[in-house]
């Protein structure tokens, strides 16, 4: 086991994005973290990997290595002055990576051919490929992708569930917050399921559905939200 979330909450202000998570994440595992809007993933990511801190609880990781996390933000702002190979080489510095990984990373993500191109002028799905260039250049236990498939068209969607799965035959583990279903069924090997800052299920598709007596990820989530809204009603 190298990842544990104890008694995790975050509150922004009066607004609680997160309440008291529990759990493990195994080694070499692919968990998927989903949610509708404002559920508390992008929370969850920034407590995993240090950008927020926790109002309370905390994240032990059990790792030999002194950087144990590579982070995908959902979005990026690279500066469009700089081209593609000189913000790879920037990033390149910290994480002691020469010319032949950065090469790499940029041919995984299919940006080798534009490495002279200066970044202002690219496309969304072009900008999300290079944020995830500089996440894979890390060479850590654990990938933190938060909405990679943000702004990707079908065939990098497809390359990227490959990488996915590469990282994991590495035993790498990968954290992936991710509101589209197809996505969370063919890559995860659990889904974490949070509404309004709360993990409603956690632990692989069989065990979910055995929860909520369903057989897709979509009835879990329009079960979730009909008894959530049953009890604000009765509440009310
Ligand atoms: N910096 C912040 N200040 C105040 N409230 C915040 C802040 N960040 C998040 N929140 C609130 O916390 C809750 C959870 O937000 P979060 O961004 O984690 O959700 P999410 O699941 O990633 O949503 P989405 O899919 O819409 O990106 C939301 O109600 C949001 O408004």
């Amino acid at each position: 086991m190298n990842l544990e979330l104890m008694e995790l909450s975050k509150s922004y202000k009066k607004k609680t994005a997160l309440t008291q998570v529990d759990l493990q994440i195994e080694e070499g595992e692919c968990v998927v973290l989903c949610g509708g809007n404002g559920a508390g993933k992008s929370t969850m990511i920034k407590l995993l990997t240090g950008v927020e801190t926790p109002s309370t609880g905390k994240v032990v990781v059990h790792s030999g290595q002194k950087k144990a996390f590579a982070y995908m933000p959902d979005q990026m702002n690279f500066p469009p002055e700089l081209t593609t190979i000189e913000i790879l080489q920037y990033y390149g510095q910290f994480l002691k990576k020469g010319h032949e990984a950065i090469k790499a990373v940029l041919e995984k993500v299919g940006l080798w051919d534009e490495r002279n191109q200066r970044v202002g002028g690219f496309s969304k799905g072009m900008s999300q490929r290079l944020n995830l260039a500089q996440c894979l250049l890390a060479d850590t236990d654990i990938y933190i992708l938060d909405e990679p498939t943000n702004g990707l068209d079908p065939y990098w969607v497809i390359q990227l569930k490959q990488i996915i799965k590469e990282l994991k035959e590495r035993n790498k583990t990968v954290i992936v917050s991710s509101h589209i279903m197809r996505d969370a069924i063919e890559i995860a090997d659990k889904v974490l399921i949070l509404f309004n800052g709360k993990v409603k299920s956690y632990g692989t598709l069989d065990k979910v559905y055995k929860e909520y007596s369903c057989s897709s990820l979509e009835e879990v989530f329009l079960s979730i939200h009909e008894s959530e809204h049953q009890k604000k009603r009765e509440g009310a």
